[in-house]
């Protein structure tokens, strides 16, 4: 793949075009960019946005209302899905490979949130990889959108209530760690979920027995299995020098991280970080699913008051559109590969 990207302003890079011959095993320069700000238009009152936030904890959402949602899209498509994809920032180009596709907008699907970031569509997508079945959330919900922690992972259990029994979540990153480059691709092996640390977890309030128990274990919440399976089919695409292991940790943002941030983050062990995630992998494990987790590092998370680079969300968009290819390869096979029941709940309802 050859790309030519060309960033125009910014301090160190002003009006430089950068010519990268990107292969698999390239490397992903970031340079400092210029703010453009793209926003998409944001529904829902601040107010009230606000009100739902500070009252996370004792918002509840009855299992009725997540089986209203889990019977509106059964009679909605013929899909019948065993995995769920939960695409990144600038990685929801997975969706569009589904074969047979039903898809439906955010604001179409009874009580759904809305998708209000850049390189987020707002779309569930029903349809097959390599033949299976799969759900995938092309744009995912973050807390810093205003949106209560129950909100935001809402799907999970949606899914869970339509026979998901996988959730493959991924995600834009910054590296802390030395060893990860802009373009490499981190299959997390654990998480540190900052909010969750402080009580600000998807889990608090009422706890609803039918899902999961009060005090959920989150030792293992990353399949080893699947993270075994996901090196060897690295392995055997040729990309393994671009995969390797970490912890992912969860910050609220939306700003990126100061420079004490990153250092304490760097101290702390945290290989890459992000403002996502933690809280579906929490959901997910809570109500019994398996769950696989991939980090695309976007940038390198500055660490030194000698670097004159930044980060944007532009640039984090961009590296997710060159190496999405890879991404969606290693998930196909790794969606093909895996053991999956082969019951009847994954047929096509004709
Ligand atoms: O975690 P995803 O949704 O991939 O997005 C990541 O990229 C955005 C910042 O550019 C933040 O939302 C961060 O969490
Ligand atoms: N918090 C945080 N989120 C990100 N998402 C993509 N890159 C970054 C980053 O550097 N920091």
């Amino acid at each position: 793949m050859h790309v030519t990207s060309k960033y125009v302003g910014g301090s160190a890079s002003a009006g430089r075009t950068i010519s990268s011959s990107i292969t698999d095993h390239t490397p992903i320069h970031t340079h400092t960019h210029t703010h453009t700000h793209k926003h998409k238009h944001t529904s829902g009152n601040s107010t009230s946005q606000h009100h739902s936030f500070i009252m996370h904890s004792k918002e509840h959402i009855s299992h009725d209302e997540y089986q209203k949602t889990a019977d509106w899209l059964r009679s909605h498509t013929k899909h019948r899905p065993l995995v769920a994809i939960i695409c990144g920032s600038g990685l929801g180009m997975l969706a569009d490979t589904l074969k047979c596709q039903d898809s439906f907008d955010y604001s179409d699907i009874p009580g759904f949130p809305q998708s209000t970031v850049q390189g987020h569509a707002g779309r569930l997508v029903f349809g097959e990889l390599k033949g299976k079945s799969c759900v995938c959330m092309q744009g995912r919900f973050h807390m810093y959108e205003g949106h209560s922690l129950i909100k935001t992972t809402f799907p999970i259990r949606v899914f869970k209530l339509m026979g998901v029994e996988t959730l493959i979540v991924t995600n834009a990153a910054g590296s802390l760690a030395d060893g990860l480059q802009p373009g490499d691709i981190m299959i997390i092996k654990d998480h540190i979920n900052f909010p969750g640390l402080v009580g600000l977890n998807p889990l608090c309030g009422p706890n609803d027995e039918k899902f999961g128990p009060r005090f959920p274990a989150m030792s293992g919440c990353y399949d080893k299995g699947l993270r075994s399976l996901m090196m060897e089919i690295a392995k055997q695409m040729g990309v393994a020098g671009l995969v390797q292991e970490g912890v992912y940790a969860m910050v609220g943002g939306p700003n990126f991280e100061t420079i004490a941030e990153a250092k304490l983050l760097h101290r702390l062990g945290v290989d890459a970080v992000g403002m996502s995630t933690a809280p579906e992998v929490v959901v997910a494990t809570h109500c019994g699913l398996r769950v696989f987790g991939l980090s695309l590092i976007t940038n390198k998370v500055v660490k030194s008051y000698e670097d004159s680079e930044s980060v944007n969300h532009e640039g984090v968009l961009e590296v997710g559109r060159l190496r999405s290819q890879t991404v969606q390869q290693l998930v196909t096979e790794l969606i093909s590969t895996m053991e999956i029941n082969n019951n009847e709940n994954t047929k096509i309802v004709s």
